[in-house]
């Protein structure tokens, strides 16, 4: 499955970055993280959010007036368990935290096209990114929380929501692995020009998050560079609940 569309329809300079948006915690070695993006399309930023704040959001499941949408992923063969889309405003600190990551995000996105040969370059700051996505029809927020049970998973997909993407995107695990649920693995595949697909497990502690390619990214060949399809999911929750904020920068038509 490709796209998931709508249902129905390194960062040079300081190397450690403190979230000071309360209550997100965390100090992020940015360098770090760039460079495991630039060499697996995925870096792990550890610890960015405390336990309190994972219960807190992951609470807000449950009050859908925070949301604008609800998908029953069965119901469109995006996997089994469920997903709400945030409205306007996002609630705290979900708003803050897009907009410190995109900024640190942004000129690994600027390199990675640089060196696919695109020629989109993407601005400093997000308020100026989802500007140029509002004015192109994409004006619906994206950030959502998923819900998934025992026996529930996510299939690979890209989450794309019109012309424009920004190419990184970010989850945070909200529950404790091994306590609040087993399986539930998050999964990338990687599909190389005319080679077939590796599949990579990125182990997140709750708090953690991943930050990873949404849909193309460069790797570094003998030749030059050259562009691997990127899609993620999650494997088969054994046991229990497992919640994840899903970060995405562009919005959705
Ligand atoms: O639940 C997960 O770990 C994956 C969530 C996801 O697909 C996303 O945030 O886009
Ligand atoms: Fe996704």
């Amino acid at each position: 499955m490709g796209c998931r569309a709508e249902a129905g329809a390194a960062a040079k300079g300081g190397r450690v970055l403190n979230i000071h948006s309360p209550p997100a915690a965390g100090s992020i070695d940015w360098a770090a993280a760039a460079t495991q993006l630039e060499r697996q399309g995925a870096a792990v930023l550890p610890n960015l959010l405390d336990a309190a704040t994972c219960r807190r959001l992951a609470a807000l499941y449950a009050e859908e007036a925070h949301f604008r949408s609800h998908i029953i992923m069965a119901r469109h063969g995006f996997g089994k368990g469920e997903y709400r889309y945030f409205r306007y405003p996002l609630p705290d600190p979900i708003g803050t935290l897009r907009t410190a990551l995109y900024a640190r995000l942004a000129p690994v996105a600027n390199g990675w096209n640089e060196r696919m040969g695109i020629e989109t370059r993407y601005p400093a700051e997000h308020q100026t990114f989802v500007e140029t996505c509002h004015q192109a029809g994409q004006q619906r927020p994206t950030p959502l929380l998923l819900q998934y049970g025992a026996g529930d998973y996510n299939c690979l997909h890209q989450d794309l929501y019109g012309d424009i993407a920004f190419p990184i995107q970010v989850a945070i695990l909200l529950s404790e692995p091994g306590k609040d649920f087993t399986g539930g693995e998050f999964v990338l595949t990687e599909q190389r020009p005319r080679m077939q697909s590796r599949a990579e497990v990125v182990p997140l502690r709750r708090g953690d998050a991943v930050a990873f390619a949404v849909h193309h990214r460069p790797v570094q060949g003998t030749r030059g560079s050259y562009r691997v399809n990127m899609r993620h999911g999650v494997s088969t929750v054994r046991s229990g609940h497992r919640h994840t904020l899903g970060i995405i920068f562009h919005d959705a038509r």
